[in-house]
């Protein structure tokens, strides 16, 4: 029996109203989930109280999208683990690619934020994955390998399993493109090693590796086949209602 987590990352996308409007349709396709598949929403942060009070009665979780590596105090635009908790949240993402690229998110505090969402029990989703560039330097193992060495660095066995880890190869990320299955399984399979070499093989089988990047109804069937896909990490296709209700019950038929 295999378990899934769908995640959908919203981005900057969903105020309170539209948000309100999404969540409402997803509530009526979706509210009951089968117990081998997770569902999270990530909408931006303004939207997230508005989330948690529509969905505190179905199966689908709310998650942030970032979380400060503070507890609180004079960093203007941030938000805090506490604040997540305090607004329903129970996963946070971490280290999104759009971070890295655009707002010097590094590995260095990945690594801090993933230790402060596990002291404040929200499971953060880290992720990893390399650029077209990096792939075609046939640098992308030894890169990716590197990015969850360092987001994990530091965390004893039991935190490592509260983990989930996305790996989005950046020129899948809102281009249509997708990432063969075989491609996905090749990377996943890695980072399940990766993470066998950090703690044991039972740790890296009990922690859920995403697929992120372009994930749809059409092509979801074949990357959650893949024996080391354990979910999808969902933009665009998150953003409607019936795509995202679509790739639930996809992961609920393999499960
Ligand atoms: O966080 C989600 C990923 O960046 C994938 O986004 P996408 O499904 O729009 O390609």
């Amino acid at each position: 029996m295999r378990r899934f987590l769908i995640a959908g990352n919203w981005k900057m996308n969903g105020g309170p109203y539209d948000a309100a409007e999404l969540l409402q349709g997803l509530k009526e396709q979706k509210a009951e989930v089968d117990e081998n598949v997770d569902v999270l929403v990530c909408p931006p942060f303004v939207s997230i109280g508005m989330a948690s009070e529509i969905l505190h009665d179905t199966d689908i979780q709310v998650g942030g999208q970032n979380l400060h590596f503070e507890e609180n105090g004079a960093f203007t635009g941030e938000i805090s683990g506490s604040m997540l908790v305090e607004s329903g949240c129970n996963y946070v993402i971490i280290g999104h690619s759009e971070r890295r690229q655009y707002f010097g998110e590094t590995d260095e505090t990945v690594n801090k934020r993933v230790k402060k969402a596990i002291e404040h029990k929200l499971a953060p989703v880290v992720c990893v994955g390399e650029s077209l560039a990096q792939r075609k330097k046939d640098e992308h193992f030894d890169l990716v390998k590197n990015q969850v060495k360092a987001a994990l660095f530091g965390l004893s066995e039991d935190d490592a399993m509260d983990v989930v880890i996305a790996y989005e190869p950046i020129w899948a990320i809102g281009t249509g493109e997708t990432a063969s299955p075989e491609q996905a399984q090749e990377m996943h399979k890695h980072i399940r090693d990766v993470l066998a070499e950090l703690y044991s093989q039972d740790v890296a089988d009990g922690i859920n590796i995403l697929y992120g990047g372009s994930m749809k109804p059409a092509n979801a069937e074949e990357l959650l086949s893949q024996p080391d896909v354990d979910g999808g990490l969902i933009g665009g296709a998150s953003l409607d209602a019936g795509s995202f209700s679509e790739i639930i019950t996809i992961a609920e038929d393999l499960s």
